[in-house]
């Protein structure tokens, strides 16, 4: 069995531990030392529930049964790591407040009434919430900003993502938060520059919009530039990712860096001190 549970370290739940996020997230929480599995969680009828989560996954038994509930699972456990869908993490983030479990959430395509939904449970309980876990994304964003507050809109800014065919979100989390990074380092909202799903007689580009560009395909993990393009000369900021483990990576960082905070409603940045 890996991963023995240490009674000195946060035990974790894995929300949609069947998924390819949910899967990788086991993986990682049992090879480490700093934290432990208390439960793994999915959708109600899933075929998982009631097995055994490692064999489930195809190796050794876990001792972990998967459960399809969240109230009995969030009760024993110090944190949530959540990278399910939006209707989901919303009624988890009530829920995980409630058990005053920290609640990673990694879930992309969230609305901004399921943003406010979380804010509000952000009173009571600690919440880190990123589109991207990793390191490298949440540098470039850094990055972004600075190179978007350096240059004016001669540079026109594009932000082009591709990702797996399975996903079902665009523009990806990612995507966001970099144009969200350009319109900051340019002092403008998102929201009065964004030009998404350009389709037919568009018209020409807007001096100063902010575009996106979503790629579908194949088993890509993900990758994002963000193009600054002016006349005579260009400007691309790239993040690939090429294995899952870095967004899992960052999120156990998250869960352990949110135990003894005070509740509020945090992101990547604050957990690495970027
Ligand atoms: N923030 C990041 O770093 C990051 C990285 C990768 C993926 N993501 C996001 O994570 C999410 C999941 O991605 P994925 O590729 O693992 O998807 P996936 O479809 O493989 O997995 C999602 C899992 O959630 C489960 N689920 C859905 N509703 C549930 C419920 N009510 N209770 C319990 N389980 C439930 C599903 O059954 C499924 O197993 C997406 O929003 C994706 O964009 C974020
Ligand atoms: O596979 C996904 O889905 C991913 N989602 C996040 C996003 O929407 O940016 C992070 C990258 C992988």
């Amino acid at each position: 069995m890996m991963g023995t549970p240490m009674t000195g370290t946060p035990g974790i739940v894995i929300t949609g531990a069947s998924g390819r996020m949910g899967q990788m997230l086991v993986q990682a929480v049992t090879q480490s030392d700093a934290c432990h599995l208390v439960a793994a969680l999915e959708r109600e009828g899933h075929a998982w529930v009631g097995q055994d989560i490692g064999t489930a996954m195809g190796g050794a038994a876990l001792g972990v049964t998967v459960t399809d509930d969240p109230v009995a699972a969030f009760a024993k456990a110090q944190a949530v790591i959540d990278f399910t869908a939006p209707a989901a993490t919303v009624a988890f983030a009530g829920l995980a407040a409630q058990a005053r479990a920290v609640h990673v959430i990694g879930t992309t395509g969230l609305s901004d009434d399921d943003i406010a939904a979380i804010d509000r449970a952000a009173h009571h309980a600690v919440i880190v919430r990123a589109g991207n876990m990793s390191l490298g994304v949440n540098l470039l964003v850094q990055l972004t900003k600075k190179v978007a507050a350096a240059l004016d809109e001669d540079f026109d800014i594009e932000v082009i993502e591709a990702h797996h065919r399975h996903k079902v979100d665009a523009p990806s989390g990612t995507a966001l938060m970099l144009g969200e990074a350009a319109a900051t380092g340019r002092g403008v909202e998102l929201a009065d520059v964004r030009d998404s799903g350009r389709d037919g007689i568009t018209g020409a580009r807007k001096r100063g919009d902010i575009g996106f560009t979503a790629i579908r395909g194949g088993d890509i993990v993900g990758e994002h530039d963000v193009m600054f393009a002016a006349d005579g000369e260009r400007i691309t900021l790239r993040h690939v990712a090429t294995d899952r483990r870095v967004f899992a990576r960052g999120a156990l960082k998250a869960a352990i860096w949110g135990q003894d905070r005070a509740p509020g409603h945090y992101d990547m940045l604050d957990v690495l001190g970027l």
